[in-house]
């Protein structure tokens, strides 16, 4: 678990959605966007290794993004627009395979918005769950409406079976530190909107530049 000086409050994670939206909702700010999964992760992690292969993994791309936040074209990479444009002009991305620029920022974000999707179904479905409803069944059902559909095989077994981990719908509420049931469930209901409207400038975005099936 963590320490309690790294205490873990989901609603000051959720509201990272909303202070990186600017623009009438009509950009992003790449830097509030990291520091909202940075403390997802961290969330992440307090409920044990058996979810670290997936915890590497969201490291590995928000390092990715934020070496190029803090490289020599950091400036590109302020917005999601501007990162968007800046690659596309700058033939960084690789529209059809995967090997010239690997690891741009657009299919690097576009896995985060794909999670981003996952985290939006999975926190609905916590808020208008029941008290006697299943973490593991609401995660798998939220996973396999989203990013079950972009995964091999074998990953999909290997989450399907961690979900199994995931603490009672009660000590989850618990490790969110917002309060009681009833406090939680209002959180979510102001806050996951927020990522919501992250989620769907974003999928309008890719999808003007069809950039949506980046591989
Ligand atoms: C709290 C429960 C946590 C359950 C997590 C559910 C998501 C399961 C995702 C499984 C991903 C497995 C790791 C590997 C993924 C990659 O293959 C795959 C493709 O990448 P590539 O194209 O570079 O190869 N990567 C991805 O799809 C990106 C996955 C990023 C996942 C970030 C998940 C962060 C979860 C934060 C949990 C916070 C929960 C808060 C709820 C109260």
């Amino acid at each position: 678990m963590s320490s309690p000086e790294e205490k873990f409050c989901l609603k000051d994670v959720l509201l990272s959605f909303k202070s990186c939206l600017v623009d009438n909702d009509q950009d992003v700010l790449l830097e509030h966007y990291l520091n909202g999964w940075k403390g997802l992760v961290k969330f992440m992690n307090s409920l044990g290794s058996i979810f670290s292969f997936v915890s590497k993994d969201a490291v590995n791309k928000i390092q990715i993004m934020e070496n190029f936040l803090k490289g020599t074209n950091g400036e590109k990479y302020q917005t999601l627009r501007s990162m968007v444009e800046y690659e596309l002009n700058s033939n960084k991305v690789d529209l059809t395979n995967h090997s010239n620029n690997p690891n741009s920022g657009c299919r690097t974000i576009l896995r985060l918005h794909r999670a981003l999707r996952w985290l939006q179904l999975f926190l609905e479905k916590l808020r208008t769950s029941s008290e006697d409803s299943k973490t593991s069944t609401l995660c798998a059902e939220a996973y396999n409406d989203s990013l079950a559909n972009f995964h091999p095989w074998i990953i999909r077994k290997t989450a399907t079976v961690a979900f199994y981990a995931l603490p009672a719908r009660n000590k989850f509420f618990e490790v969110m530190n917002v309060g009681t049931t009833e406090e939680v469930i209002e959180m979510l209901g102001e806050a996951v909107p927020y990522a919501s409207r992250v989620y769907d400038f974003t999928q309008e975005l890719y999808s003007k530049h069809n950039l949506l099936d980046l591989p």
